[in-house]
C-alpha cells in the first residue's frame, strides 16, 4: 500500500516537474488515501499571472496521472526584492533550455532563518495604518496570532492549550499551525497522520481534534523530504490555508482562529501581521533577560503593523519542588517587568509542569485535564477572551518606543 503510494508520488512529482520545466519549482508532493494530491509550488509573489500559469500547468499534469482524483495546489511566494523579473522566474519561458535547473534561489532572494530578527529594512516597511481596514474573513469572527521572538519558548504549547481551553469553555475555535520551521501542533493534538479531506467545493476541511478545528502547514509537506520554505514570505501557503479551507460559514462562524506563527520577527511574521486580518496578537516569552529583549522587538513589529498586542504570556516561569518551594530557573518576574515597561497586561505566568510537557508529547492538551496545568490555561483563556472583547469596545493602548 505504502509502496504503491510512494510510486505514484514519484510519478506525479516527475510529471509535474517536467510540466513546470524547472525541477526546483516543485517544493513537495503529498498523496492522500482518497487520491487527493497536494502540490506545493514556488511562485514569484510579484507575478500573479505567471504563478497562475504554473498552477494550471501543474494541475493539468497531475490530473493525467492514474489514481489522482483531486489536486490542491499551494503556491509559496518567492519575492526577490530589487530584482527585475526574469522570464525564468515568471513562468513565461518554461520551454527555454537555458532555464537553470539547479536548486539555487534567484539572485537577490533572502532566506528566512529561524528566529530571524526584524531588520531595519523590514521595520521600515511598516506602513501607516491602512485607510480601510482589512476585510474580515467570512466564517472567522476573530483572529489571534500567537508569537514569540525566539524559538523553543513554549509558543506552540500556549497556542494549543489556549485553543483547547477556549473550546472547553464552549467557544468555536480553530487552530492554524503556520510554523514553517517546525510545525508541532499535529504532535500536540495527536493528529500527525491526519489528512485533511477536500469538500465538494474543493476546499480543505480542517481536521477535528479535541473540540478544535485545525490545519497545519505540516499536512502539506512531505514528511520524507522536509521542504525548505524559501523566500521572505510564505504568505501564499498561509493565505490558502486561511481562505481555501472550511473554517466556518457566514451563518456559523468560528468565534476565534488562533494562528501559531513561526518564531522570530522576520519577513514571514511581518507578512502575516500585514496581510492577514489579524484582530490581535499575544506574545509568549520565558522570564530570562535574553528572551525579554526580543519581546520588545516583537511588540515593536506589531506596533508598526498596527496589530494590537493584547498582552504577554510568560511561560516556564518557575518550577515547584515536591515541598512546594518555587525555583525560578529562568529568572524571576521578567515577564511582569517587560509587561510593565511596555504597558501591556501580563495575561499568564505558566509554571514548568511535567504534566504540560507530557500532555504535549501524548497529543492530549493539558488544558483538557483536571489539575493545576488545566487551571493555568483556563485562566489564560479567560484573560484572553476578556482582552479581545475589550479591544472591540475601546481602542488598543498605544505602545511608545523610545529608540
Ligand atoms: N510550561 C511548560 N512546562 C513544561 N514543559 C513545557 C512548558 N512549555 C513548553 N514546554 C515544553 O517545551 C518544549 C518546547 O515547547 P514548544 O514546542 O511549545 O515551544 P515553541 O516556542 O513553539 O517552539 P518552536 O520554536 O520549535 O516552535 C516542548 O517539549 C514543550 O512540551
Amino acid at each position: 500500500m505504502f509502496g504503491s503510494r510512494q510510486k505514484s508520488r514519484e510519478k506525479l512529482a516527475a510529471a509535474v516537474r517536467s510540466a513546470l520545466g524547472a525541477p526546483d519549482w516543485l517544493e513537495s508532493v503529498t498523496i492522500g488515501e482518497d487520491g487527493r494530491a497536494i502540490l506545493v509550488i514556488r511562485a514569484d509573489s510579484g507575478d500573479t499571472a505567471g504563478a497562475e500559469a504554473r498552477r494550471i500547468e501543474a494541475e493539468n499534469a497531475a490530473a493525467r496521472i492514474p489514481g489522482i482524483e483531486k489536486v490542491t495546489t499551494v503556491l509559496t511566494a518567492e519575492k526577490a526584492p530589487n530584482q527585475t523579473h526574469s522570464n525564468a522566474h515568471s513562468g513565461q519561458n518554461r520551454t527555454n533550455p537555458d532555464i537553470p535547473l539547479t536548486p539555487s534561489p534567484p539572485a537577490g532572494t533572502r532566506r528566512v532563518t529561524k528566529g530571524a530578527r526584524l531588520s531595519d529594512e523590514a521595520l521600515s516597511q511598516g506602513a501607516p495604518p491602512p485607510a480601510t481596514p482589512m476585510r474580515p474573513l467570512p466564517g472567522i469572527a476573530r483572529i489571534l496570532v500567537v508569537a514569540s521572538a525566539k524559538g523553543g519558548v513554549g509558543k506552540s504549547t500556549v497556542s494549543v492549550n489556549l485553543a483547547a481551553a477556549m473550546a472547553r469553555a464552549g467557544m468555536k475555535v480553530g487552530l492554524l499551525d503556520a510554523d514553517i520551521y517546525g510545525p508541532s501542533i499535529p504532535t500536540m493534538l495527536g493528529t500527525v497522520n491526519a489528512e485533511p479531506a477536500t469538500s465538494p467545493a474543493k476546499k480543505l476541511v480542517p481536521v477535528e481534534a479535541h473540540g478544535l478545528k485545525t490545519l497545519s502547514i505540516g499536512y502539506l509537506s512531505d514528511p520524507d523530504a522536509p521542504m525548505i520554505w524559501r523566500g521572505p514570505i510564505v504568505m501564499s501557503a498561509i493565505t490558502q490555508l486561511l481562505n481555501d479551507a472550511e473554517w466556518g460559514t457566514k451563518e456559523d462562524p468560528l468565534d476565534l482562529l488562533i494562528i501559531d506563527t513561526p518564531p522570530g520577527t522576520g519577513d514571514a511574521q511581518l507578512a502575516i501581521a500585514q496581510k492577514v486580518p489579524v484582530t490581535a496578537a499575544l506574545i509568549v516569552t520565558t522570564p530570562q533577560e535574553v528572551a525579554l529583549a526580543d519581546v520588545r522587538r516583537g511588540a515593536a513589529m506589531f506596533a508598526k503593523t498596527h496589530v494590537p498586542v493584547i498582552g504577554i504570556a510568560e511561560t516556564m516561569s518557575w518550577f515547584e519542588d515536591p515541598a512546594g518551594n518555587r525555583h525560578y530557573l529562568m529568572g524571576e518576574g521578567g515577564g511582569r517587568k517587560m509587561a510593565q515597561a511596555l504597558g501591556l497586561p501580563l495575561l499568564a505566568e505558566i509554571p514548568m509542569l511535567q504534566a504540560i510537557r507530557e500532555a504535549g508529547d501524548a497529543g492530549t492538551p493539558a488544558a483538557l485535564s483536571n489539575g493545576p496545568a488545566a487551571d493555568v490555561f483556563l485562566k489564560l483563556a479567560r484573560n484572553v477572551a476578556i482582552a479581545l472583547d475589550e479591544l472591540v469596545t475601546k481602542p488598543a493602548p498605544e505602545i511608545v518606543f523610545e529608540d
